[in-house]
């Protein structure tokens, strides 16, 4: 089992320089003590998942009174709430999981994610359901979020009707122990809840009962989800970048961007499995990074999500000759050998025939080499991360691999990668606009706004 990190690539003219490394050796020392101060004041508690044997202990209790009562599982829950067990589905229980039948599943449950408010969505779930087979788990840290919550509103509502006293039955929440409305009415109403710690923040909860139980629930190792993650812990516990590949990857993205106007970071695996988790990724670097800093100036690279080799047909061209902005990072996994080679036939047709004998994963590998030298030919920096196998263990430790590099990286832009305030004026907009009662100042903000002018419209 193993995970490692090339940054050859990364190190070209106009990119990274020897200079700026050896320059950066002593920041990212001052970063990782940042970091660790602050995971010894317990703020930064996703630290602590890999090893929380207790909270694994909720989901798995929770999974094995489950037993084999469900058909469907259906999460409630937007960003953090959602982006994690979606990721986690697509990379472990791969191949279109909700369209095998209950045989193939194992006896698991269907997952299903509800991530968006979209009434066409939702009206089409509800309708396929048969809701005395399904569980649904609302996930909210703040229990309070507006999406959630309608989703909720539908769901309970819908369940009321069909099992009146029962209704609960069919329900668990995920959240905060404390806070918000999520836990009081789980408290009344005796429904089953799961905690994410107060100290967990929503971007940063896939290793909690956010991610891991849906992912329990169908089946997927949650021990070896955070057997990975605490492997990735004890890696990057020293402060030497040589061996710390978080602090790696940080550094070199930071210096990328900050040093070089590399202000767009680009993940990119070679593996259908790991098409959501670049998506997962996209959040929490956008949400942990794009900040005002004290001073008052505005940091923070722009995540983009790619997926090789469909994106060669699609962005790469952006990426090689379009503006000398971004890194990319390319995620490998080793050894793919499923079907074996590809057939050899039309010799004579040159388009074809060079292709016949080597396999789709030889294939896909070249793809990724050859594109990777295309982009460093072209001064594009990049790196690639290498995966034994895309398995529990494997996606836990590169969940902690991204998670404390982003940690890192709010040190080294020197802004606060776990608050999300520049999110608030539009949430404030959007009660303003319900009438939710207090808010009055978001109302009269929001009346001082430019009104749509018609002479503006086509
Ligand atoms: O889990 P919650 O509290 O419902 O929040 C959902 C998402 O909304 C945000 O708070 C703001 O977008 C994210 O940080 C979070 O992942």
């Amino acid at each position: 089992m193993a995970l490692s990190i090339d940054y050859t690539n990364m190190f070209l003219p106009g990119a990274v320089t020897d200079a700026d490394w050896e320059f950066a050796a002593g920041r990212f020392r001052a970063a990782h003590a940042a970091v660790m101060a602050r995971v010894a004041r317990g703020d930064l508690g996703f630290v602590d998942l890999p090893e929380d044997a207790a909270l694994l202990r909720q989901t798995t209790d929770f999974v094995q009174r489950a037993g084999d009562r469900w058909e469907d599982v259906v999460i409630l829950g937007i960003g953090g709430s959602a982006l994690g067990p979606i990721a986690l589905r697509t990379a472990l229980r791969p191949h279109a999981w909700n369209t095998l039948s209950r045989e193939e599943r194992g006896g698991k449950p269907r997952l299903t994610v509800l991530d968006n408010v979209d009434p066409e969505t939702i009206d089409a779930v509800m309708s396929r359901l048969h809701l005395e087979r399904a569980l649904f788990v609302v996930i909210s840290k703040s229990g309070g979020t507006a999406e959630t919550m309608a989703q909720y509103l539908i769901i309970r509502a819908a369940l009321d009707e069909r099992f009146g006293d029962r209704a609960k039955e069919h329900l668990v929440f995920v959240t905060d122990p404390a806070k918000g409305s999520l836990r009081p009415i789980a408290t009344k109403e005796g429904i089953a809840a799961l905690d994410i710690p107060p100290n967990v923040g929503g971007r940063f909860s896939v290793l909690t009962p956010v991610g891991v139980l849906p992912a329990a629930l169908i089946g997927i190792d949650a021990g070896q989800l955070l057997a990975g993650a605490a492997d990735m812990r004890r890696r990057c516990a020293g402060d030497d970048l040589a061996g710390n590949p978080a602090g790696t990857f940080a550094l070199l993205q930071w210096l990328a961007d900050d040093r070089h106007g590399k202000h767009n970071h680009v993940l990119m695996p070679y593996a259908d499995p790991l098409r959501d988790f670049a998506a997962w990724f996209v959040q929490l670097w956008a949400e942990s990074l794009g900040k005002v800093r004290k001073d008052g100036t505005h940091v923070g690279p722009t995540p983009i999500a790619a997926l090789g080799t469909t994106d060669q047909h699609a962005q790469v061209q952006l990426f090689m000759e379009g503006p000398a902005d971004k890194t990319i990072t390319f995620v490998e996994v080793a050894g793919r050998t499923a079907l074996g080679p590809i057939p050899k036939l039309y010799a004579d047709v040159p388009d074809l025939a060079y292709l016949g004998g080597h396999s789709l994963g030889e294939l896909l590998d070249a793809e990724r080499r050859a594109t990777a030298g295309a982009l460093a030919r072209r001064g594009r920096p990049n790196m690639t991360i290498t995966l034994d196998a895309v398995d529990a263990w494997h996606v836990g430790a590169l969940i902690f691999l991204l998670e404390l590099a982003t940690a890192y990286a709010g040190a080294l832009y020197d802004i606060d990668a776990f608050d999300q305030p520049g999110v608030e004026l539009g949430k404030q907009f959007t009660y303003a606009i319900l009438g939710r009662p207090g808010s009055d100042a978001a109302r009269a903000e929001w009346d001082q706004l430019p009104k749509p002018d018609p002479r503006r419209r086509v």
